[in-house]
């Protein structure tokens, strides 16, 4: 089982994707969760680039960090100017971290049309950076730019950078894909040529997505004895992004049989990617495979009917390796099994007749635009009021919800709810940003004298789907909302030919829902 390092570079090829932009703090949040998860290098940023990586760089080496070393990213000298005089190369001296990845031509058409130098000048410059930076007692890992690509075009003067490179001491080559157009037999037959022609120096790869093959060339690469691969928490990166370390690392290890993170260390990836996505700023992919919230979640009813009897038939891993777990979701695809399996999950049992009924339900209620599987918290409610073991929260009278807007433009929504818990009445008016935002807000209000764990609570996300848009203005709307508070997550759902009732549902039982579990409903 041989070793292969991973080497992060989320905090530099990450921050070069559209829409994102990690603060200061948010930089060093990642790096620290990065360390936790054990990756072997962590590439802080472009040293050169900002004040803001050159602080990046300061506060983190003030860190102590477990398991993972910080690297400092630049460039290799420019042309006509000597490797000391450098900006790139003294900013990476300057970061004070204890390895350098050195970014440097590999095609021959890169030299001549962007360097605007002669190829001899480009080996020079290569071999000068490494040099230099290694004399200063650095780890260099020296990233081939473009190496496919120039091999394809020029093999001779594709290796001839990276024996440059070798000779001048580099630690690692990392040969990248950077344009992100190879096939992992390419990627293969490369790599082979490569860990052949410089065998004794450790071979690293980078790739990016744009054929969507980065996971694919990264394993080919490895199956081609690179032992070293670059990549990104969730693949976010340049254009179409880079490889996505939470898939390769499982795959090196569950798959490929090679020494990556701990097993203890892996169980963290799902929720490491979770974290990213959020510093991000980017809705989680839920199709992610291996960390992806539908990564183990199971519809169709003939899948959950033979997951019951064993997990093997339509799980290739087990989720909990990656930290992830498995979800049953009950739709109009559902068997029987589907209801009985997500009962199990849930430490509940019911008999037949009465699953039967659910999954009726549910498929009545799915056939009126309803969807339970972003809605645990409605699916919980309604096997309660199914097995009439539920008393709802509160009586509504009556709600209503205005919305003006006057000649300057200044809108005012409110909303008045009259209610009544256990006999005791309450009407209250809020006002708020929206009718739902009122509509939330004045709900509240009125039930916090009776249930005050309410104040912990709150909206996260509102969705809104027209469900039948063939039927014109009939239409019904679905709204899914998403709530939490201290210590969980949950969905809720409502469907009606107008959007205020439908959020009305979904609102009430969001309510409902978070009473359920803190088992806090008044008798
Ligand atoms: C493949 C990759 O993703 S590598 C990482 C790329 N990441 C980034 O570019 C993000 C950070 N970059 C930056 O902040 C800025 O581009 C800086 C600070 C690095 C440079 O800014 P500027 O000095 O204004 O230069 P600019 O970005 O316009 O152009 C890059 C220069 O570097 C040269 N250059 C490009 N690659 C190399 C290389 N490997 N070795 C030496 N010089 C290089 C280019 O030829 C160009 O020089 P020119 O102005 O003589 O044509
Ligand atoms: C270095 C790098 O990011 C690339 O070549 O894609």
């Amino acid at each position: 089982m041989s070793r292969v390092k991973i080497y992060d570079t989320t905090l530099r090829d990450g921050m070069q994707a559209e829409g994102v932009s990690f603060s200061l703090q948010d930089k060093l949040l990642i790096a620290k969760r990065l360390d936790q998860l054990g990756v072997d290098y962590i590439e802080g940023g472009y040293a050169a680039s900002n004040q803001k990586e050159k602080a990046f760089f300061e506060k983190i080496s003030e860190i102590k960090l477990e398991n993972s070393k910080i690297c400092a990213f630049g460039s290799t000298r420019r042309a006509d100017v000597k490797v000391e005089d450098d900006v790139s190369i003294n900013a990476i001296l300057s970061s004070g971290a204890s390895a350098a990845t050195i970014v440097g031509k590999c095609w021959d058409m890169h030299v001549d049309q962007v360097l605007r130098c002669s190829r001899q000048a480009n080996l020079d410059l290569c071999a000068d950076s490494v040099r230099y930076l290694k004399e200063k007692g650095l780890e260099v890992l020296f990233d081939a730019e473009h190496f496919f690509d120039g091999y394809k075009n020029n093999p001779e003067y594709a290796l001839e950078v990276l024996r440059a490179a070798a000779e001048a001491g580099a630690d690692a080559l990392v040969l990248c894909e950077t344009n992100g157009g190879c096939l992992p037999e390419e990627v293969y037959e490369i790599t082979k040529t490569v860990c052949y022609d410089l065998a004794g120096t450790e071979i690293g790869i980078h790739t990016h997505n744009d054929s969507d093959c980065a996971v694919a060339n990264s394993l080919a690469a490895v199956r081609a004895g690179a032992r070293e691969v670059q990549g990104t928490i969730n693949g976010i990166g340049e254009r179409t992004g880079n490889a996505n370390l939470c898939s390769i690392i499982p795959n090196l290890k569950f798959k490929m049989g090679h020494d990556v993170l701990s097993e203890e260390k892996l169980s963290k990836l799902t929720e490491t990617s979770l974290f990213v996505f959020e510093i991000a700023n980017i809705s989680p992919v839920t199709s992610l495979p291996f960390v992806g919230e539908s990564a183990f979640a199971h519809k169709a009813g003939l899948h959950v009917n033979a997951l019951r009897k064993n997990k093997a038939t339509y799980e290739h891993i087990t989720p909990e390796l990656v930290g992830n777990s498995r979800r049953f979701l009950v739709s109009e695809l559902s068997g029987m099994s589907n209801v009985l399996a997500k009962l199990e999950k849930h430490g509940q049992s019911v008999d037949r007749e009465t699953a039967k009924k659910i999954l009726n339900k549910v498929q009545t209620l799915e056939n009126e635009g309803y969807q339970f599987e972003a809605a645990d918290g409605s699916f919980d409610l309604l096997i309660k009021r199914i097995k009439g073991e539920y008393t709802e929260a509160f009586e509504l009278e009556r709600f209503h919800i205005s919305v003006s807007r006057d000649s300057h433009g200044d809108e005012l929504c409110e909303a008045t709810i009259k209610l009544s818990v256990g006999g005791d009445d309450e009407h209250v008016v809020s006002e708020g940003d929206g009718p739902v935002n009122a509509m939330d807000k004045a709900l509240r209000k009125s039930l916090e004298r009776f249930y005050p764990q309410l104040k912990d609570m709150h909206l996260i996300d509102y969705k809104v789907r027209v469900v039948n848009a063939k039927a014109a203005t009939a239409a019904k709307v679905r709204v899914i909302i998403e709530s939490r508070d201290l210590d969980s997550v949950w969905g809720t759902v409502g469907v009606s030919e107008n959007v205020v009732n439908a959020s009305w549902i979904a609102l009430k039982d969001s309510i409902e829902y978070k009473l359920l579990k803190d088992n806090a409903l008044k008798k």
